[in-house]
C-alpha cells in the first residue's frame, strides 16, 4: 500500500483550490460535503461556483495563483490547464508541507482523491493507488447498489445507543456480541423497526447474552475471492485467529483488525484448547482435508459450538 487513508476532520481544514473550471468545481463539492473552509483562486468561476461564492460558502480571490495563499492551508487542489504552472504549485506546496493534488498527475500529488460511497456517516473511500481510475469507478457503482441507502441512518442509530450499550453490558465482548446480533439480525435494515430490535435485544443481553467460547474451523482456499461469506463473517467474529503457516497472507489480512493472530504450532489442539478455555472465539485456518479437519475436531475436549466451513 502506497497510500495511507485517513479521514481527516473537515472542521480543522483549510483548503485552496487553484482554477475555476469543471474540474475545480468538482473537487469544491466534494470538500463542501465536510465543514472545511474553502478558497478558490481564479480570474473565472464556472456557474456553480460562482452561485456557491455568491452564497458565501468559498471564499473568491479572483485572480492568479500565488504562492503566499498556501500560507495557511493544509491542502491545496491544482485544476489549471497548465501543466507548467502545476508542476510549480505542487513544488511550493512541497516547501510549504501543505498537502497537494494535481487532478490527473499522480507523480505530482502528495494524495489522491478517493473514489466516495457517501452514506453519511458511514463513508466508503477507495482507492486504486492510481493504477486504474475506470476499475474503481465501476466497483463505486456495483458498491452503490449493494449497500442499502438507509445505511447512515442506522449507523446513527447505533451511535445514539452506544453509551446505553457501554452501561449495560460491562466489557468489551459482551458489547460487540450484542451489536453482531443486533446487525445480523434482518429487521436492524428496517429503520422503522430500529426500536423495537433495539429494545428486545438490550433486555435479553441483561441476562442471557454470555460470552461462549466458540471454534470456526476454516478449510481456507488458495484465492481470497472463494472464501465463502459465512467463513469471512466468523473471521471477523474471531478474538483470536491460528493459521497454518501456507495460509495465503490476503486472506489472514482479512481476520479483524484487533484480532490475536498466531502460526499454528505441532499441537494446534492444545493450542486451541488454550483458548477456548479462556472463553474466546477462536476461528482456525487450514488447507488440511475433511478427515483430518473430522479428527481435530474431534480430539477437541472442550465442550462447545464448533462450525465447519469447508470451500469446493
Ligand atoms: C476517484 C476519482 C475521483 C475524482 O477524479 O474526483 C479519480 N479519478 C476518477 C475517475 C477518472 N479519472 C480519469 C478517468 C478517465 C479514464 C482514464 O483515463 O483512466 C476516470 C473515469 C471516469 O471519469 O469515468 C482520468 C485520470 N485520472 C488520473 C489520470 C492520470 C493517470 O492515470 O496517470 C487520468 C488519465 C488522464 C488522461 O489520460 O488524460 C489520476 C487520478 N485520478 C484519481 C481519482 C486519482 C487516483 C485514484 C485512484 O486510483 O485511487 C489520481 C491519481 C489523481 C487525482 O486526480 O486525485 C474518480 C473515480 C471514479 C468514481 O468514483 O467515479
Ligand atoms: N474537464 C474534465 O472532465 C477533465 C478530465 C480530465 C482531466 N482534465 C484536466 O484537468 C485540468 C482542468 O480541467 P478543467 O476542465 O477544469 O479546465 P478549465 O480550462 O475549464 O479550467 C482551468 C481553470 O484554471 C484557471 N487558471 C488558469 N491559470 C490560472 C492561474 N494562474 N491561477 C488560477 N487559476 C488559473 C482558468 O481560469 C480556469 O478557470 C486540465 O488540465 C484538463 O486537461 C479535465
Amino acid at each position: 500500500m502506497q497510500y495511507f487513508p485517513i479521514f481527516v476532520d473537515g472542521k480543522q481544514l483549510k483548503v485552496l483550490v487553484v482554477g475555476g473550471g469543471e474540474v475545480a468545481t468538482r473537487k469544491v463539492e466534494l470538500m463542501l460535503k465536510t465543514p472545511a473552509a474553502v478558497t478558490v483562486v481564479s480570474p473565472d468561476l464556472s456557474p456553480c461556483l460562482t452561485q456557491l461564492a455568491h452564497n458565501n460558502k468559498i471564499t473568491y480571490i479572483k485572480g492568479f495563483y500565488e504562492k503566499s495563499l498556501l500560507n495557511d492551508k493544509q491542502l491545496v487542489f491544482v485544476a489549471t490547464e497548465n501543466n507548467e504552472l502545476n508542476k510549480e504549485i505542487s513544488k511550493d506546496a512541497t516547501l510549504a508541507n501543505v498537502l497537494a493534488n494535481v487532478v490527473d498527475s499522480p507523480a505530482l500529488c502528495h494524495f489522491i482523491t478517493p473514489s466516495i460511497v457517501d452514506r453519511t456517516p458511514m463513508t466508503f473511500a477507495m482507492s486504486s493507488e492510481g493504477m486504474s481510475p475506470v476499475l474503481l469507478r465501476y466497483w463505486r457503482a456495483k458498491l452503490e447498489t449493494l449497500i442499502p441507502h438507509n445505511l447512515g441512518e442506522i449507523a446513527k442509530f447505533a451511535g445514539e445507543k452506544r453509551q446505553q450499550v457501554k452501561d449495560t453490558l460491562d466489557n468489551v465482548a459482551k458489547r460487540r456480541d450484542f451489536w453482531e446480533s443486533f446487525f445480523s439480525s434482518s429487521r436492524s435494515e428496517d429503520t422503522q423497526q430500529l426500536d423495537d430490535l433495539f429494545e428486545a435485544l438490550i433486555n435479553a443481553a441483561d441476562n442471557q447474552i454470555e460470552i461462549a467460547p466458540e471454534l470456526y474451523i476454516i478449510q481456507t482456499p488458495t484465492d481470497p475471492d472463494s472464501l465463502t461469506l459465512g467463513a469471512l463473517r466468523h473471521m471477523q467474529k474471531s478474538d483470536i485467529a491460528i493459521f497454518d503457516d501456507n495460509i495465503n497472507p490476503d486472506i489472514v489480512e482479512l481476520i479483524r483488525r484487533d484480532a490475536e493472530r498466531e502460526t499454528a504450532s505441532t499441537n494446534t489442539t492444545a493450542q486451541i484448547e488454550n483458548y477456548l478455555n479462556k472463553g474466546l472465539k477462536v476461528c482456525y485456518l487450514t488447507q488440511k482435508s475433511i478427515p483430518d479437519i473430522c479428527s481435530l475436531k474431534n480430539s477437541i475436549k472442550s465442550k462447545i459450538h464448533i462450525k465447519e466451513f469447508s470451500h469446493r
